[in-house]
């Protein structure tokens, strides 16, 4: 039997390695003979590189470039010859993780350092820029990114702004003279990690800006100046990016991203469902059953992108599609509808959620030997 293996995280219990570990141990304990590929999925915030680096031949670039606070650090991003394409993470030079808890604040962070490093992929002549977007400590709306590359943000007396999270509400104009032709050649695409719109209460500032270090105070006058941002953009390039999916991805660096670079939106799933060219390995034909994870299946998760290219990925190389989940609250018969042809659920249904959470491991292993041993 040769099983698939494309798995997700269930958060707060297993990570898809965590995940994918239980899994072959369980079908390993079932005593049937099997051998496994598997998908190495992840957000694209904080880990788009390691992803992009285990499917890609890249060379990594050291550049000098700052922190969301201005400070100088050492950064890097991967070159792959094969596309003439560089691979750039947000996070690596405007990431959380960069700064200390008590120093976090989006009204003063930029995503400025990020655009260092996009200059110097300019400068040596890459084509393609694919930027991995999460896990940001800024909520900028992109301008910090564009500032590096040209861009000046201007108030109403004409003077320059800095490019920071503070400064939304006071843009009235921009001034792109500066801004090269090198740059406006160069195809830009945006890997989002979310597909939540700039800005209103599913937007960047609300859901992400608390975990930045924003008050409740901050958060609103982040929001009304992602609005203001999207009000001037919109009057002067003639674009409507706001409300686009994904354009709050990495604190609105998706709609900086698509506004200034008019770069292509992807979903995080999508691209690296592509990278790993998953495709190709089902396209062979000798795949007996793919196998993903998701915590809890409801209506919601199976309107979930991943899932539901998973789905369509087996319909397409008539490959059936097991789930294995904690706990399932569809019919069987939705399922069927759905083209999921099993699913596999681990809870101990006589515990409450905190013992199934802690003991998702050993549940899960259980249950796959149980489930693979009858097959
Ligand atoms: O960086 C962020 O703002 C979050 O990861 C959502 O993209």
């Amino acid at each position: 039997m040769k099983l698939l293996l494309i798995p997700n995280k269930f958060k707060g219990s297993l990570t898809s390695d965590e995940f994918s570990n239980a899994f072959i141990s369980g079908v390993e304990k079932s005593g049937v003979s099997f051998s496994y590929s598997c998908i190495k999925l992840s957000d694209v915030g904080d880990n788009f590189l390691n992803v992009v680096a285990y499917y890609k031949p890249c060379i990594s670039m050291q550049v000098i470039s700052t922190n969301p606070l201005g400070k100088r650090i050492q950064s890097y991003y991967l070159y792959s010859q094969q596309n003439n394409a560089a691979y750039i993470e947000l996070a690596n030079a405007s990431g959380k993780q960069l700064l200390m808890k008590e120093d976090r604040n989006p009204m003063l962070t930029t995503t400025y350092g990020t655009g260092i490093q996009i200059k110097d992929a300019i400068e040596k002549g890459i084509e393609h820029i694919y930027m991995g977007l999460g896990g940001s400590a800024t909520v900028d709306g992109g301008i910090g990114i564009a500032n590096a590359l040209g861009y000046v943000f201007l108030n109403e007396e004409r003077e320059e702004l800095d490019a920071i999270g503070a400064s939304l509400q006071l843009i009235d104009s921009i001034d792109d003279a500066a801004v090269s032709s090198n740059v406006r050649q160069v195809n830009f695409y945006a890997v989002n990690d979310i597909s939540n719109p700039l800005f209103g209460e599913n937007g960047t500032s609300y859901l992400y800006a608390g975990e930045k270090g924003a008050s409740d105070v901050i958060i609103e006058d982040l929001d009304r100046g992602l609005i203001n941002l999207d009000k001037i953009v919109s009057k002067q390039y003639s674009v409507q990016n706001g409300k686009l999916p994904g354009a709050g991805a990495g604190g609105g660096t998706g709609f900086g991203l698509k506004s200034f670079f008019n770069a292509d939106m992807l979903s995080g799933e999508d691209f690296i469902l592509e990278l790993s060219r998953v495709k190709d390995v089902l396209a062979l034909g000798d795949v007996d059953y793919i196998i993903t994870g998701e915590c809890k299946i409801d209506g919601q998760s199976l309107c979930g992108k991943l899932l539901q290219g998973i789905i369509s990925l087996g319909k397409k190389y008539n490959t059936p599609v097991i789930v294995i989940c904690g706990k399932s609250e569809i019919s069987k018969d939705e399922l069927e509808r759905q083209g999921i042809f099993d699913v596999v659920e681990f809870h101990d249904e006589f515990r409450g959620s905190e013992y199934n959470m802690r003991h998702a491991a050993q549940l899960l292993i259980a249950r796959t030997a149980d489930y693979f041993a009858k097959k």
